[in-house]
């Protein structure tokens, strides 16, 4: 028999349900918060991170170049710009640029990916890949992690002044630009996930999709976890 699918806020309540399998409950990131990292872990989550942070542009880009819907692409093209700047804006991967001088990381270490852990790049690649070979709308769907990104951006900001003050508080900036933004990605990515998952079936699809998601972000902090350890 099949089961009747969920109501849009139904669905929408299980979705964000997921926020309790977040990377904001990594060991790593409970450390992070707590400001028991090490200037070493700090400069390495940095680096590693960076690798995500230019890839989101390729990944957004395979989903407008699989998407067949203007009115989701003329949306949808922003965040590219967000993330790769344009004109005099600097865009978000330069802003993660200076969060790695703000921590120390020399800016050629930084852009030639030589911090880069193995298991970090085959995370990213994943996620890249998958918004390359599935249908957009699944693609999309997998964005929705974002919808629990701007608490742990609020995170960063509140403690890393007090636990991390030798952070130029310049470097912050990166956080601080990404609350809205995320904000209003997730209104658009939420929408159109909510009108495509219909059925029962597909609504349980969705839920395996943003866990696949989480499970990107999961093991790239596992990763630097074990690449990183405490140093007493
Ligand atoms: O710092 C974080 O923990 C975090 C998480 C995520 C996320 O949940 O995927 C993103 C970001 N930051 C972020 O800054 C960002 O631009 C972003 C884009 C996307 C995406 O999947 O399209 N996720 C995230």
């Amino acid at each position: 028999m099949t089961e009747a699918p969920w109501s849009k806020a139904e669905f929408e309540a299980r979705l964000r349900a997921k926020g309790d399998r977040y990377h904001i409950h990594h060991p790593f990131n409970i450390k992070m918060r707590t400001g028991q990292l090490s200037k070493t872990q700090l400069q390495g989550w940095v680096a590693n991170r960076f690798y995500y942070q230019i890839m989101i542009p390729q990944k957004d880009a395979a989903i407008m170049a699989n998407c067949n819907d203007r009115e989701t692409r003329r949306r949808w093209v922003q965040r590219i710009l967000d993330h790769d700047g344009f004109g005099d804006n600097q865009g978000g991967i330069e802003a993660w640029s200076r969060l790695g001088e703000a921590v120390g990381i020399e800016r050629d270490t930084l852009w030639n990916l030589s911090k880069v852990l193995p298991p970090v790049k085959f995370a990213v690649d994943a996620y890249v890949n998958f918004a390359r070979r599935a249908p957009w709308q699944e693609a999309v769907c997998s964005s929705l992690t974002e919808m629990f990104a701007p608490e742990i951006h609020k995170e960063r900001l509140s403690n890393w002044p007090t636990d991390y003050p030798w952070v130029g508080a310049e470097g912050l900036g990166y956080f601080r630009s990404r609350i809205s933004l995320a904000e209003r990605d997730v209104e658009h990515g939420l929408e159109l996930t909510l009108s495509y998952f219909q059925t029962r079936q597909q609504q349980e699809r969705a839920l395996e999709i943003l866990q696949f998601k989480l499970d990107v972000l999961w093991a790239m902090s596992d990763a630097i976890a074990a690449a990183y350890p405490d140093e007493n």
